[in-house]
């Protein structure tokens, strides 16, 4: 099965979304977790690199989406693919700018459309506008974010305050004639010297005319929503055959568990209504900040109430002011990093204790707990919410479900195991 895809996501519950969105449309998809230092990655029509890169200084993020795509194109990736978030997720001095940049460079290309709608998630472009849900992103909670608070809802401005590059917008107007209106206003920007073009979607429709136009740039760069429209143009190729084994995942088993370290407002959501239908402990960092003793905390609490039925839920998420009063104390990524580790610690002695089917709400959380335990690799299964599937991690051989902090009804937590 020859690579044709290759995906660097810049979080692993963006990569796991992106690959769920890839499986359902038709490619065999493998997450792949960091880049593999033997350079050697699974057969699949498309793999997933997952980086820990959104929050880390712009020099390692494109040190490292660098070695990733080195790896995807030694395999033979006819496409590349910069996933972030659908909420951009990127301050000023964030990575998006400068990882496409060190991308295009590598590709020898010199434009790149940046999408991050997502639709079935509620995050539509007008205007180079991203809203989130009915809110302008920086009213949607957004602005709040413990680690990249999103205060401009332009995302012309936002990405030109990181590249030197010049950024323009395909705009709504345009994007409703379809894939040949796009393809060429993309075409003019190009010849006309912008590096990027935002472009606008409010439906999946535009999301997948987008994806048609696209089909022969060197590299596509926005949320899971724009890759929708992908696997068609390989399948026009010749290149995809059809799949209809692509989401089938190993029996689960062992006793069910939620780790939660996002606070997004979705999330806190979550917590709230599985308190009504499930054991949940909300761990205080403020009152304890040290990892190795909120861990110790959680794990005691745990006994005796873990089941093979019913989820325990166990979450350091808090409202602003909580996250803030610690962050005063540590400083920002300090107290990410504390949380980050207990959470981490948690989720092993969980695993440890026999759980087998877990789920960790946050991308920062997400790649804590991943690494934590080892995993390699994620295959990935039936979406429980669009962009949320279960997925089965090797070889640490669990089921796991890593949910975006804004992903999710507000049952998820319960939901999920109800799917797996
Ligand atoms: N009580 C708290 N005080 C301070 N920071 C916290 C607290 N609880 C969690 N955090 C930190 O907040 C950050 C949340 O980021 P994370 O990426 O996990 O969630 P998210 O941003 O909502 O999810 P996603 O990236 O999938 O959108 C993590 O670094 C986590 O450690
Ligand atoms: O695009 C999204 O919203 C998610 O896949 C994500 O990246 C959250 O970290």
């Amino acid at each position: 099965m020859p690579l044709l895809l290759g995906c660097i996501a810049d979080d692993f519950t963006g990569a796991t979304d992106l690959a769920s969105m890839l499986v359902k449309h038709g490619m065999a998809t493998v997450q792949v977790i960091g880049v593999p230092d033997d350079g050697v990655l699974p057969e699949a029509d498309a793999v997933v690199i997952a980086l820990k890169s959104r929050t880390t200084p712009a020099g390692e993020a494109v040190a490292e989406s660098l070695a990733a795509a080195e790896v995807l194109l030694a395999a033979g990736a006819r496409q590349l693919f910069f996933k972030y978030c659908s909420t951009f997720d990127s301050t000023d001095a964030g990575n998006i700018g400068p990882v496409a940049d060190a991308l295009l460079k590598r590709l020898g290309a010199g434009f790149a459309l940046a999408c991050p709608a997502f639709p079935a998630n509620g995050r539509s472009l007008y205007q180079g506008h991203l809203f989130a849900g009915t809110h302008l992103l920086n009213e949607s909670g957004m602005e709040n974010h413990p680690l990249t608070p999103m205060r401009d809802a332009n995302l012309v401005r936002v990405l030109s305050r990181q590249t030197e590059g010049s950024v323009g917008l395909v705009p709504f107007s345009v994007v409703e004639q379809g894939a040949h209106a796009i393809r060429d206003a993309m075409t003019r920007m190009a010849e006309g010297g912008r590096r990027y073009a935002i472009v606008d979607a409010v439906t999946n429709a535009h999301l997948v005319a987008i994806g048609e136009a696209a089909a022969k740039h060197p590299l596509i760069t926005g949320g899971s929503g724009i890759a929708m429209g992908l696997p068609a143009n390989f399948r026009a190729q010749g290149l995809l055959p059809e799949r209809p084994d692509a989401a089938v995942l190993p029996p689960a088993q062992g006793l069910c568990a939620v780790v939660a370290g996002s606070c997004s407002r979705a999330t806190l959501g979550q917590i709230g209504f599985a308190r009504d239908h499930a054991p949940v402990l909300e761990l205080d960092a403020l009152a304890t900040p040290d990892a190795a003793a909120l861990a110790a905390q959680a794990l005691a609490w745990s006994e005796g109430k873990l089941s093979a039925a019913q989820p325990l839920v166990i979450a350091a998420s808090a409202a602003p002011e909580k996250v803030a009063a610690l962050q005063a104390r540590l400083g920002r990524e300090a107290a990410g990093a504390l949380v980050e580790q207990a959470l981490a610690a948690v989720a092993q002695g969980l695993v440890a204790r026999g759980v087998g089917r877990l789920v960790v709400a946050g991308g920062e959380t997400s790649g804590a707990v991943v690494s934590a335990l080892g995993v390699r690799t994620l295959r990935i299964g039936a979406e429980i919410d669009p962009g949320v599937p279960w997925t089965y991690a090797e070889p640490a051989n669990i089921h796991l479900a890593l949910k975006s902090g804004n992903f999710g009804g507000r049952d998820f937590f319960l939901k999920a195991f109800q799917h797996v």
